[in-house]
């Protein structure tokens, strides 16, 4: 499994565009056929995807965990973004479609994934982080994620956050995970922008049409770069950093973080004209 190692910060201010990209950008993880994982030095964040087509895939164990099993000492967060799929959890199937999450704890052994259809195959967006307690599997459908509204259509940034697992949904040791949908005609998310020193973030980019990028922002608040994004693309963002993205289309993207907390409202915000 590639790993990511951390950044420093005082570092990443003389990085050019190839070098921001080698040490934040997680791409070509969705492949047809195939799972892909990352390995972050980032809360020890596993970043991955499943791409089932005609034949079902089990999540493997990887030799960087040095452990019997994937989740022995670790749980999962799963969304589909691509068409109806299904997700075996030691034996039990639950039907995982479009923007459903599947929560599968520290212990669970067997994690197989399929899509429905192979001419519309199941994307499965997953992130791992270590657990030091088990908690029970659970499958929580789009419209049961919680909402909430934010931004405004004059600022282009008028969006939906759906929280999954969080302290007040699906319960765990350390992942918190949603996903945001942007009103069509928007293309802003996360703006204005935060940090969260306590918590690692990743976003990754989903329903973003052909040919379109998101630019999406890092750094310290007073000191951004940005980073070029294509759709089924990931980004990690290191405490120290903002994390934003301005589309030429809109798009959705999953956001999941781990670390010190799970209080979702531990974020430092940065205003918009404090921004360089
Ligand atoms: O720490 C929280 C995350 O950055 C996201 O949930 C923010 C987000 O989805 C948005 O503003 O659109
Ligand atoms: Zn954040």
């Amino acid at each position: 499994m590639k790993i990511l190692h951390s950044v420093h910060p005082d570092d990443f201010r003389s990085y050019q565009t190839q070098q921001i990209r080698e040490r934040f950008l997680i791409d070509h993880i969705v492949e047809p056929y195939k799972i892909n994982c990352v390995y972050t030095h980032y809360d020890r964040m596993i970043v991955g995807a499943a791409n089932p087509v005609n034949k079902s895939l089990e999540l493997g164990n990887y030799s960087n965990l040095r452990s019997q099993y994937f989740l022995e000492r670790r749980e999962i967060g799963i969304i589909n973004v691509g068409g109806d799929g299904e997700i075996r959890v030691d034996g039990e199937v639950y039907a995982v479609n479009k923007l459903d999450c599947l929560y599968a704890g520290k212990g669970v052994k067997d994690i197989i994934f399929s899509s429905k259809n192979y001419q519309h195959p199941a994307v499965f967006y997953m992130l791992s982080a270590p657990a030091h307690a088990d908690y029970p599997t659970v499958i929580m459908t789009h419209d049961d994620a919680a909402k909430v509204s934010a931004g405004d259509v004059s600022t282009a940034n008028r969006r939906t956050i759906n929280k999954y697992i969080h302290m007040d949904g699906i319960r765990s040791c350390q992942l918190v995970m949603g996903l945001t949908t942007l009103q069509d005609g928007c293309v802003w998310n996360t703006m204005p922008p935060h940090t969260h020193d306590r918590r690692m973030e990743t976003y990754f980019y989903f329903d973003l049409p052909p040919g379109q990028k998101v630019f999406h922002y890092m750094g310290k608040g007073d000191e951004t770069r940005h980073i070029a994004i294509n759709n089924y693309e990931a980004v990690v963002s290191p405490p120290w950093s903002i994390h934003s993205g301005c589309g030429t289309a809109s798009y959705g993207f999953i956001w999941g973080m781990a670390g010190e907390n799970q209080d979702y409202t531990d974020m430092d915000p940065i205003a918009i004209h404090e921004i360089s």
